[in-house]
């Protein structure tokens, strides 16, 4: 299957899933100067019920925490989008050293990782019929940069002990995901699609320009885990970025000036 590695990674995506190639691809590099700011972009509105979430495991490809997503409990409302979209799951994007790691670049630079808050509209039935669609999906993407150590981040780095192999899972409650977010929503937006195979070209992306901390010590535990399941050789989870994609001239708006 797809990864990562010289031989499965986002250079060989194309080969099985052709739209790879398509006009509207995700990360891209955001160049604050061509980014046109737009009045009429909303404040985003993300409310976040903590009793909806659920757990926390390692896909072989990030490490995602689930929510509950059978009501309006967590959505993301206004911003760019219209209508109501329910929150599905978190998860990151880190480099293997603190220069590299994110997927969205500005104007050029790379952040040690990138959160991402994956969420789905309520106009469809499920987040499966959603993904198929072209507003279908809202990712909130943060950046974190290096700094001071980040309790709340901490939470979650402190399970990652038993889930450290693919394929582990295990239940994580009442984490409230607000508490990632950073000060300020400010953001650009842009239409794009999924990071990762199926590349499914049905994300409504908002950028936050503003980051979260991280200290070098919570990224070395992000790469404590790994790509390989139990009894596999041990390969550590690191690099899991796709580099940016050509923009095919879409628009950048931003909801600041
Ligand atoms: N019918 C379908 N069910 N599930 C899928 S894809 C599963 C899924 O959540 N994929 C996913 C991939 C990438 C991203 S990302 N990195 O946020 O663009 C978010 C989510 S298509
Ligand atoms: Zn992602």
């Amino acid at each position: 299957g797809w990864g990562y590695a010289e031989n499965n990674g986002p250079d060989k995506w194309s080969d099985n899933f052709p739209i790879a190639n398509g006009p509207r691809q995700s990360p891209i590099d955001i160049v604050p100067g061509d980014a046109s700011f737009d009045g009429g972009l909303k404040p985003l509105k993300l409310k976040y019920d903590p009793s909806t979430c659920l757990e926390i495991l390692n896909n072989g490809h990030s490490f995602q925490v689930t929510f509950v997503d059978d009501t309006d409990s967590s959505t993301l409302t206004d911003g760019p989008i219209s209508g109501i979209y329910r929150l599905k799951q978190f998860h990151f994007h880190w480099g293997a050293s603190d220069d590299k790691g994110s997927e969205h670049t500005v104007a050029g630079t790379k952040y040690p990782a990138e959160l991402h808050l994956v969420h789905w509209n309520t106009k469809y039935a499920s987040f499966g019929e959603a993904a198929s669609q072209p507003d279908g999906l809202a990712v909130v993407g943060v950046f974190l940069k290096i700094g001071a150590e980040n309790a709340n981040l901490q939470k979650v780095l402190d399970v990652f002990d038993v889930i450290r192999a693919k394929g582990k899972q295990t239940s994580f409650a009442n984490f409230d995901p607000a508490t990632l977010l950073p000060g300020s929503l400010d953001y650009w937006t842009y239409d794009g699609s999924l990071t990762t195979p199926p590349l499914l070209e049905s994300v409504t992306w908002i950028v936050c320009k503003e980051p979260i901390s991280v200290s070098s010590g919570q990224m070395a535990k992000f790469r404590s885990l790994l790509f390989s399941a139990e009894g596999e050789p041990e390969c550590c989870m690191v690099d899991n970025y796709r580099p940016p994609q050509p923009l095919k001239g879409r628009a950048v708006r931003a909801s600041f000036k």
